[in-house]
């Protein structure tokens, strides 16, 4: 392995990368018949694991061996914070007052969010910046392709295209740029041991966004946390 870019990974993965793509909660979005349910449960698990997603990047900072890897971990928890977090909450009232029903998404961690954010909740304690830079990958620059490409043929001013305006816009274009530029520069300085770790790892949180799409789809909680339909 000659390299270890964010590209790279991203293209190391291709069967995994096109079950995101293909995903029927993606797809139904892109034509307006994804149910409101749905997008509620998705909205609120969302919620609970960018609590933690933001937790991950402030460790690894804490674990991070320079000041300028510490600044690029705050850049991104400052995103999370301040924008991708209230702009759920503001969505998930919208979602509400559109008459969602509550399928158990509230009540709780579903298995697959506390699946995932157990894994980035590890690597962080585990590693250091570089591997928490490594697990964070996925979840940026799918949501980046995913709005890109449901961008193109949804319908204008849906509930939909609030939420994905956001991840096609300059600022979040630009945040990601510069986070795969340095995660170019730290991943440069690992061995080749190293990066067969990190290929295994982000392939594994890719594999956990498919996931979390899924668990969304399905609605699927713990078994005394849900709630049935009708
Ligand atoms: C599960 C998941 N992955 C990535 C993002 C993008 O921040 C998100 N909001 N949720």
């Amino acid at each position: 392995m000659s390299e270890l870019t964010a590209e790279w990974l991203r293209k190391s993965c291709p069967q995994i990368w096109d079950s995101l793509h293909d995903h029927p909660f993606l797809r139904e979005m892109a034509t307006g018949t994804l149910s409101l349910d749905r997008f509620r449960f998705y909205l609120e698990q969302d919620t609970m694991y960018l609590r933690e997603y933001a937790k991950c990047m402030a460790l690894g900072a804490a674990r991070a061996a320079r000041v300028d890897e510490v600044a690029w971990l705050r850049d991104s928890l400052d995103n999370i914070v301040d924008n991708e977090l209230p702009r759920n909450e503001q969505l998930l009232q919208r979602v509400i007052d559109l008459g969602a029903a509550d399928r158990g998404g509230s009540r709780g961690m579903a298995p697959t969010t506390l699946a995932y954010t157990s894994f980035l909740t590890a690597t962080a304690y585990r590693g250091d910046a570089l591997d928490v830079m490594t697990v964070i990958l996925p979840c940026a620059i799918s949501y980046r392709e995913i709005a890109l490409e449901l961008v193109e043929v949804i319908a204008p001013d849906s509930l939909y295209t609030a939420w994905m305006e956001f991840f096609v816009g300059d600022f979040y274009g630009e945040r990601l740029r510069q986070m795969q530029a340095n995660f170019a520069e730290l991943a440069a300085r690992a061995d080749d041991s190293r990066r067969g770790f990190l290929r295994e790892q982000f392939a594994t949180a890719s594999r956990l966004e498919v996931a979390f799409w899924d668990m969304a789809y399905g609605c699927r909680q713990w078994p005394d946390l849900a709630v049935p339909v009708g």
